[in-house]
């Protein structure tokens, strides 16, 4: 494939022990992909044969106009150019942190090691690590030395960075302070990722498409909000689920502390996350905050009604529960029901309804 392709394409099938293997996935070429799955559904496991560290006969995956797995070639994993970020940093606790961050370059060619000594200034600032460089590892926090790490793995200029729980040996804090910097090398670089986790508000916050694994398959893969909407997939049941919309400031109510966000087909109010208008926000609609009505009711406390359209209605994981999706001018949103409130409103796809949201937070 060419440098300019907007997609990737992976296979890789066989067994790993008793587990079985089976992916076909397509992800784009730039931004985050999210594997996400529960505990045990194969996501090292994929990762793994990526990096060429698992070997499965059956595989197919090139990057960049360069084989790294085909029914002819397996490239072992250190001529593959990845970086792999793990649960934890594993820096050298006798190298500073200047030079563990140009440990990765050694290996590259002479030319390569040149560019990447020119990145070098950029990834330290876009990480916030310049006032560290002198320091050895054990006199950074946790979320600092996960900084480094994923420094050190993106010096080597890998077509392709890899990044296996990169957050949740960290605590709530370290987390917090560490996602504004996932954030900004989602915008900035062009290296595509492979981010595993189950943590659906790391999806919400970093993902730009998500693939969704179960017993070593891919059950679904696609841009984040329509992936989050569909209701045939279980993470509609996962505490937490909702779908995450791009929006952008368009109005903010200094009086009530509260900014209109807007997005192709409404606006919603949120808390004034204190950003100028115009900036871009991704907020987050949790199904279980949205109910659905049949008119647009003016004297309740929730400010924000849309006009919507029922698109589809599922069964819940209990009897007494339905997840319905609609679609406000073309952006999906689901809202969790009891079946009986979705039985007396008559909902059926096509009928209009108003989606009510009691909160919708911006994602940060
Ligand atoms: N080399 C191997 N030989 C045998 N079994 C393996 C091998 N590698 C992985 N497995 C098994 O494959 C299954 C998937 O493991 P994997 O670590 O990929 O899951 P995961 O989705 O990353 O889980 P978690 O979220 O808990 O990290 C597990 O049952 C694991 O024991």
């Amino acid at each position: 494939m060419s440098a300019r392709d907007d997609t990737l394409s992976a296979r890789f099938k066989g067994a790993l022990g008793s587990f079985r293997l089976d992916v076909d996935l397509t992800f784009p070429a730039n931004g985050i992909t999210a594997l996400f799955g529960p505990s045990g559904c194969g996501k090292t496991s994929l990762l793994r044969c990526f990096a060429g560290l698992n070997r499965l006969d059956d595989g197919d995956f090139s990057i960049e106009g360069e084989v790294w797995q085909d029914g002819k070639t397996f490239l072992p994993s250190h001529k593959r150019a990845i970086g792999y970020v793990f649960q934890q940093a594993n820096l050298f606790p006798h190298l500073s942190v200047s030079d563990n961050l140009a440990f990765g370059l050694k290996r590259l060619a002479r030319g390569e090691r040149e560019a990447a000594a020119r990145r070098f200034d950029e990834l330290v600032s876009l990480l916030g690590i310049g006032h560290l460089l002198d320091r050895a590892p054990r006199k950074l926090s946790g979320g600092e030395r996960q900084r480094v790490a994923i420094g050190r793995a993106l010096l080597t200029a890998p077509k392709l960075l890899l990044m296996d729980e990169p957050l949740s040996a960290l605590d709530f804090e370290a987390k917090r302070e560490i996602l504004p910097y996932l954030e900004s090398l989602r915008k900035n670089l062009s290296v595509p990722v492979l981010y595993v986790t189950h943590a659906p508000n790391e999806v919400a916050r970093l993902a730009d498409h998500i693939a969704v694994i179960e017993n070593g398959c891919v059950l679904a893969s696609g841009p984040l909000t329509e992936t989050l909407a569909r209701l045939d997939l279980p993470i509609r049941w996962e505490e937490g689920a909702g779908v995450a919309i791009d929006a952008e400031v368009a109005e903010i109510d200094a009086q009530w502390h509260l900014a209109r966000v807007a997005f192709p087909g409404g606006s919603l109010w949120v808390r004034d996350p204190k950003k100028p208008v115009g900036t871009n926000v991704r907020v987050m609609v949790l199904a279980r905050d949205v109910s659905l009505a049949l008119e647009a009711s003016e004297n309740v406390s929730i400010v924000n009604h849309l006009p919507a359209t029922v698109l589809e209605i599922a069964d819940g994981d209990h009897p007494a529960v339905v997840a319905v999706k609609v679609d406000v001018g073309g952006t999906p949103l689901i809202a969790r029901l009891t079946a009986r409130s979705a039985a007396l409103l008559g909902l059926e796809p096509g009928k209009p309804v108003f989606a009510q949201i009691k909160s919708v937070a911006i994602v940060e």
